[in-house]
């Protein structure tokens, strides 16, 4: 994995770093793009200027939305893009020996230097059908760039969008941590997940490597291996602790735990019997450890009659020597229940031994958490501040891939058009512009698809916007504000400015502002309301024509 700028080795690119994945090459690739490459090439095509839109044609998770991401990867991907002289020489093993050495000098060539590639901001809210990316070039160059491209949108805009859902469950103030690196689908998915989780609204990961490469927060409690490590008090031999501002020492720390656990045993108002002792030697010993972010797992033994006592009795000790406990982890059982439980014994201990915000210690809750658990738990009401969240997340359980697709939609600025028995299949013709049209309440009412080189939809002007393949439906908008969606992120030989890559906190700002912007049916988990996708008259008619024009006339016989 690297983040280092690098020059790129041709001149004409601007250095832009190599994909974060070392893995992404040219070679990860399709086989077929290499044939039709070559296949291009024998014909003498490969030269030819071809577009291609990049979309999906359905919202994932049975929701409305879908979060763009992926953006950065595929702008490092082709501004590295160069065939090593092993990759040709295996691409030269692979293919058939009556392949003609040409292609392959012609391989040794190619760069993305006339490759230009518009798209949607990455952390945007996006819809069926809009390009997310508008790729032309040399139609030879521009093939091999299909798999590459879908892999690298599809996962992190499923991720994302996964994210952004449990996020929006959730609300707004409970703190998100992911923590699929352990179940998550091998090393690239494992990063992947941290990096476009954290795009999608959540706070934190634990996972370290992502932590590294993309300064995410990281955050973590310990195990039940910590807790069941331990067998008894007399284990810990290392005993003394230094107050928190230093100015006296606590020689037995392991003693005034014990004292501590005796007054809460001792209080009408708890009800504390005996506690597992070999629970309270390991959080004694994790707050030996870390004083100052003690948290506890509370759940090996009994979480009201001993992990919380045992946590409540460190806690308290700490606290006498100036620190404050961090919080707890429940990671099984009834969450609602046994959140509300330690929430009532946190509250009774600040009763009781006059410990201001003791009552609202942290409780983390995990164990196969996902976007129903969550919507459980706040029917049921629960006290649970921060949710730790793995499988479910990270390998989108609810759903296993966004269907990305890649499409010719003009060639020699002749516009192509993909049929299908399936309307909603049908490939949109042309090279294209989109525009997302606002409202009077500020929200997104529409976007509209038109053809390059229409005149485009202004502020307060009428406009009629179609559905793409449905006659019927249409609407007129006035749209109080327009945004072009589709920018100029690889300029090409084009000579055009080129969008600068936002950092991934920026991508995540721009993402939680996005979601927080969408008409609130849109979002809702259960019937949302489509959002709209039009294309213009011109674009419609345009569509219709050259359907008929391609589908060939049958005969009823
Ligand atoms: N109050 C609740 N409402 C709905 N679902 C809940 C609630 N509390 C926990 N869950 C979910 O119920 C499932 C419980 O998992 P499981 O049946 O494996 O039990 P467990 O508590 O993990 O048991 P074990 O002690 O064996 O680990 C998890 O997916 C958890 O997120
Ligand atoms: O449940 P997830 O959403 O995947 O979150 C991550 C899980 O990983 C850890 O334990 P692990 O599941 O490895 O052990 P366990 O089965 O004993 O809980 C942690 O305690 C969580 O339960
Ligand atoms: O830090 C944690 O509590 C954690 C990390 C990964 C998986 N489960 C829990
Ligand atoms: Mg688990």
């Amino acid at each position: 994995m690297k983040d280092k700028p690098e020059s790129n080795s041709h001149s004409k690119v601007p250095a832009v770093p190599g994909p974060t994945n070392p893995m992404v090459t040219p070679l990860l690739n399709d086989l077929y793009q290499f044939t039709m490459s070559y296949a291009y090439w024998r014909a003498g095509k490969h030269q030819e200027h071809a577009v291609f839109d990049l979309y999906f044609r359905k919202n994932p998770f049975g929701g409305e939305y879908t979060v763009f991401a992926g953006l950065d990867e595929c702008i490092r991907f082709i501004a590295n893009f160069k065939l090593t002289e092993d990759d040709i020489c295996f691409i030269r093993k692979t293919l058939p020996p009556s392949c003609e050495d040409g292609f392959f000098e012609y391989l040794r060539g190619i760069d993305c230097s006339d490759v230009e590639v518009h798209a949607i901001t990455e952390g945007s809210v996006v819809f069926p059908k809009v390009p997310l990316l508008r790729i032309e070039g040399p139609v030879a160059v521009v093939q091999l760039l299909e798999t590459p491209f879908v892999n690298l949108v599809n996962y992190a805009s499923l991720v994302t969008t996964n994210a952004a859902r449990h996020r929006f469950v959730a609300g707004k103030s409970k703190l998100l941590l992911e923590f699929g690196l352990r179940r998550a689908q091998g090393p690239d998915g494992g990063i992947g997940a941290s990096k476009y989780c954290y795009m999608g609204g959540f706070d934190a990961t634990s996972n370290v490597a992502a932590g590294k490469l993309f300064g995410i927060p990281l955050r973590g409690t310990h195990s039940h291996a910590f807790v069941s490590s331990f067998m008894s008090p007399e284990e810990i031999v290392h005993k003394p602790l230094c107050s928190f501002d230093g100015s006296t020492t606590c020689e037995d720390f392991v003693a005034l735990v014990q004292s501590w656990l005796e007054k809460i045993q001792r209080s009408k108002l708890l009800s504390v019997g005996d506690t597992n002792q070999s629970e309270l030697a390991a959080f004694t010993s994790y707050a030996l450890a870390f004083p100052n972010d003690f948290l506890a797992l509370v759940d090996t033994y009994d979480v009201a009659r001993s992990g919380v006592p045992n946590f409540c009795a460190v806690a308290l000790a700490l606290h006498e020597l100036g620190y404050k406990a961090a919080g707890i982890r429940l990671d099984s059982g009834d969450l609602a229940y046994l959140s509300g439980e330690a929430r009532k014994i946190f509250c009774q201990v600040e009763k009781e031994f006059k410990v201001a915000g003791f009552g609202k210690m942290t409780i983390t809750a995990s164990n196969d958490l996902n976007e129903e658990t969550l919507e459980a738990l706040n029917k049921q009401g629960h006290e649970v501040d921060t949710f730790g969240i793995g499988t479910y997340l990270v390998t989108c359980y609810a759903q296993a891939a966004l269907g990305c697709v890649f499409k010719l939609v003009e060639i020699k600025n002749q516009p192509r058009i993909k049929l299908s028995e399936d309307v909603s299949k049908v490939s949109i013709p042309c090279k294209k512009r989109s525009y997302r049209l606002y409202g009077k309440e500020g929200y997104p009412l529409v976007d509209i698809i038109t053809g390059e080189n229409e005149p485009s939809p202004k502020v307060g002007e009428r406009i009629l916007c179609r559905h793409p393949f449905i006659e019927s439906k249409r609407a007129y908008v006035v749209p109080q504000h327009v945004e072009e969606l589709l920018k100029c992120y690889w300029p090409g030989a084009s000579g055009k400015q080129r969008e600068e890559l936002p950092s991934l906190g920026d991508i995540r700002d721009r993402c939680i502002k996005q979601l927080e912007q969408m008409r609130p049916d849109h979002m809702r988990k259960l019937n949302p309301t489509p959002y709209k996708v039009s294309v213009s008259t011109r674009l419609y008619e345009f569509i219709h024509s050259l359907w008929l024009n391609e589908a060939p006339v049958g005969e009823l016989q």
